[in-house]
């Protein structure tokens, strides 16, 4: 991944933080007018003063959270989301809230599911289950020290309080372990999917591949050559030219006829090698036929383009096979330059003529249509 890429991943996964921490920090604001109003209905079992010091502790707390966020900090940490964290400190929270009321602790008893769905998603079971552990532990531990002092208020109903609420953690320990063993099974199912994809997309490329080269050269075939010969043709400006030649080797069914089909296969072979070894990125050469071959060389001009192709000429000329004695290799260009508006079926046309001329005078020779034209 690059720099940029995982910038722009973490940009993204901290503004989903600080979205779940706004709905935290909301749900705090609506557990604090709950308590607001148990104040008021002075349900507490201590003063508002000591009610109030845990409001500045919680206000404290989700500031430090905030400024780990804010400040990115968070990141370094090995889980940047501080689930585990922020549902821990819910639920102490929670718990002292709770330890202060007198009669009104069943109402609050619903916020611990609510505190705990915050990391049902994104905790682990394992540890999703020490934090239902913790809330039901700390909610017996408040009964326990009442019942210690002597000043639990209903023994039955903090009875009931404490099954009902380890009733429920449980449930939800198991309903977070399933909801977890599903999504690793659809995540598995998206990994599956995105290798299917990965292989076809390999395949679709091979029959690209294979639609677009000739078999026994490793060239491109002549359909694909006039695809992106004509492409080539299009993007052609006013000031500048291509050069198309049509090569073919001489006398090749002799080749055949005296040392077989497969000694004339392998010549063709080598002469692909060579006249890619000859050419530059960006020359487009193809099989156009038996023995027939067509290169394009983009932006180039009479000379060069000369020059290019009695390099492909020369070369093969000294093509040896090994453990075949094949004499007189040689090969005729016929070459011509196309300028803009060209159209490409004419200038094979005229590549061909030219071609006819070199077959004509000698063979193992390039031939120009620009030189029919001075002569
Ligand atoms: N080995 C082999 N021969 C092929 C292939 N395709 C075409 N040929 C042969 O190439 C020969 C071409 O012969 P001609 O068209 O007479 O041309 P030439 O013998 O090269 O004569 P000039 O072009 O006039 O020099 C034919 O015998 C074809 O059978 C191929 O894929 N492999």
């Amino acid at each position: 991944m690059t720099s940029s890429n995982r910038r722009v991943t973490q940009k993204t996964l901290q503004s989903l933080l600080l979205k779940r921490f706004g709905m935290a920090v909301a749900t705090y604001f609506m557990i604090a007018a709950l308590a607001a109003v148990a104040l008021y209905q002075e349900l507490f079992a201590v003063s508002a003063s000591a009610v109030l010091v845990l409001l500045c502790i919680t206000v404290v707390s989700q500031l430090a959270f905030l400024g780990l966020f804010v400040s990115g900090r968070n990141l370094r940490l090995g889980d940047p989301s501080l689930t585990e964290a922020q549902v821990l400190v819910g639920l102490g929270l929670l718990t002292i809230l709770i330890a202060m009321l007198d009669k009104g602790r069943g109402s609050f008893l619903v916020i611990y599911p609510l505190t705990l769905l915050f990391g049902m998603f994104q905790l682990p079971p394992r540890v999703f289950f020490r934090c239902t552990a913790l809330a039901f532990f700390g909610f017996v531990a408040i009964n326990l020290y009442d019942a210690y002092v002597f000043s639990m208020s209903d023994p039955g109903i903090a009875t009931l309080q404490v099954c009902s609420l380890g009733l429920v953690l449980f449930w939800l320990s198991l309903f977070a372990s399933y909801m977890q063993s599903m999504r690793q099974r659809m995540r598995q199912r998206r990994l599956a999917l995105q290798a299917h994809q990965e292989t076809l997309r390999g395949m679709m490329r091979q029959l690209e591949d294979l639609a677009a080269t000739d078999e026994l050269t490793g060239l491109y075939n002549r359909r694909h050559f006039l695809r992106i010969a004509a492409r080539e043709l299009e993007g052609l400006t006013a000031k500048r030219s291509h050069g198309l030649a049509l090569i073919d080797l001489d006398h090749f069914k002799g080749i055949n006829d005296k040392h077989g089909h497969a000694v004339g296969d392998r010549v063709l072979q080598a002469f692909a090698g060579i006249a890619s070894a000859c050419l530059r990125e960006g020359d487009i050469i193809a099989r156009y036929g038996g023995e027939e071959f067509v290169l394009m060389v983009p932006n180039t001009d009479a000379d060069a383009f000369m020059a290019c192709c009695e390099r492909v000429r020369l070369a093969f000329g000294e093509t040896e096979l090994a453990g075949v004695k094949v004499q007189n290799l040689s090969l005729s260009v016929g070459m011509t330059l196309m300028s803009m508006h060209d159209d490409l079926d004419e200038a094979l046309q005229r590549a061909d003529q030219a071609l006819y001329r070199a077959k004509r005078t000698g063979r193992n020779r390039c031939i120009a249509t620009w030189e029919q034209a001075d002569a």
